[in-house]
C-alpha cells in the first residue's frame, strides 16, 4: 500500500481531462523553475546590483527550458513518462523538487557574489550553449531516426542495428537502435553534454563556496548514473540479445574510451 502510494499505479492518469504527469513535470516544475530563477536574479540585482556570473547562470537555465520545450513530444518518450508511475515520488519530485533543487545555485547568488570576471563569463556562456545545443541535437537525431525516414546524419546515411521485442500482447515487433551521429560515440553521450550544461551554470560561482553551488550537479551526476543502469536494465529485458549485440557495437556510455 506504502509502496502504490510513493510509485503511484497509474502510468497516464487525466484529471478532468488533464494528463497529470504532463501537468506536474513540464508544466508546473518547469515553469516554476523558470520563474523562480528570474526572481533570484531579480532579488540579486536588487540586494547587489548587476552581476555577470548571475547572468551567464540564468541566461543558459533559460535556454535550456527553451530547449525543453521544443523538445517536448520527446519527453514522452523518456522513462518518467514510459515506465514510471504518477505516484508521490514523481509528483512531489516536479512540485517541490525541481523548483527548490534545480534552482538552488541562482538562490545562492541572491546572498554570495558569484566569482567570475565578464571574460570568465563569457567563455563559460559559449561552453553552455555549446552543451546545451549538443544535448538537444543527441535526443533530436534519435527523434529523427524513429520516424523510419532514411535520414543523413553528419553528412553520412543514419545507420540502425535491427532488434526485437515482444509487446505487452505477446505480437513480435522489430525495430533499429541508432548506432550512428551522436548514438555511435556513446550510449548515453546525452546525459554527458546535461551534466555540462549543469556544470556550466554552476560554475560562475567559482570554487570558495565549496559544494553549495554544485549541489544540483552532484544530485544530476547520482541521478543519472543510476538512470544509465535503470535504462539500461529496461532495454536488456526487452531487447535480450540484441541488446548485447548493440552495447558491443557502441561499448561506452557517456565519455568515449573511458566510461
Ligand atoms: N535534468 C534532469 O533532471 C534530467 C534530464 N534528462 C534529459 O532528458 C533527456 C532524455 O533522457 P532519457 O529519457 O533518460 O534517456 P534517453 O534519451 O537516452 O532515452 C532512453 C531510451 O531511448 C531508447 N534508446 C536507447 N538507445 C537507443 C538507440 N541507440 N536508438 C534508439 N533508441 C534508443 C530506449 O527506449 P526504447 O527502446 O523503449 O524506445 C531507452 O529506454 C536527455 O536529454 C537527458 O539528458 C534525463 C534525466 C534527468
Ligand atoms: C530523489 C528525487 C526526489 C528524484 C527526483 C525525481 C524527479 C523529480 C526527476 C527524475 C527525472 C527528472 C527529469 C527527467 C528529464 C527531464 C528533461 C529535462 O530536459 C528537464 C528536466 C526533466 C523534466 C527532469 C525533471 C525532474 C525529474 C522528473
Amino acid at each position: 500500500m506504502f509502496h502504490e502510494f510513493y510509485r503511484g499505479m497509474e502510468l497516464h492518469p487525466r484529471l478532468l481531462g488533464v494528463d497529470v504527469k504532463q501537468l506536474t513535470n513540464c508544466r508546473m516544475g518547469m515553469i516554476m523553475w523558470q520563474l523562480l530563477i528570474l526572481i533570484y536574479f531579480g532579488a540579486s540585482y536588487q540586494l547587489k546590483g548587476f552581476d555577470p556570473g548571475h547572468l551567464v547562470n540564468v541566461t543558459l537555465q533559460t535556454l535550456y527550458i527553451y530547449k525543453f520545450y521544443r523538445w517536448e513530444t520527446g519527453y514522452f518518450n523518456t522513462l518518467d513518462i514510459t515506465l514510471d508511475r504518477a505516484g508521490y515520488y514523481l509528483c512531489w519530485g516536479c512540485l517541490v523538487w525541481v523548483p527548490s533543487l534545480y534552482t538552488f545555485h541562482s538562490y545562492f547568488f541572491v546572498y554570495h557574489q558569484p566569482q567570475s570576471s565578464i571574460a570568465s563569463a563569457l567563455v563559460i556562456f559559449s561552453l553552455g550553449i555549446a552543451m546545451i545545443y549538443f544535448n538537444y541535437d543527441v535526443d533530436r537525431q534519435k527523434e529523427l531516426f524513429s520516424t523510419g525516414r532514411p535520414i543523413k546524419m553528419w553528412g553520412k546515411k543514419a545507420e540502425g542495428l535491427k532488434v526485437t521485442y515482444t509487446t505487452s500482447t505477446g505480437d513480435k515487433k522489430t525495430r533499429q537502435l541508432l548506432v550512428s551521429g551522436w548514438w555511435g560515440l556513446a550510449r548515453k553521450i546525452n546525459y554527458s553534454f546535461e551534466l555540462g550544461a549543469a556544470l556550466a551554470w554552476s560554475i560562475p560561482a567559482g570554487f570558495n563556496y565549496g559544494i553549495w553551488p554544485f549541489i544540483y550537479f552532484l544530485f544530476l551526476l547520482v541521478l543519472l548514473i543510476h538512470r544509465i543502469f535503470r535504462d539500461e536494465e529496461k532495454c536488456k529485458n526487452k531487447y535480450g540479445n540484441g541488446w548485447v549485440q548493440y552495447c558491443k557495437k557502441v561499448p561506452y556510455r557517456l565519455i568515449p574510451h573511458v566510461f
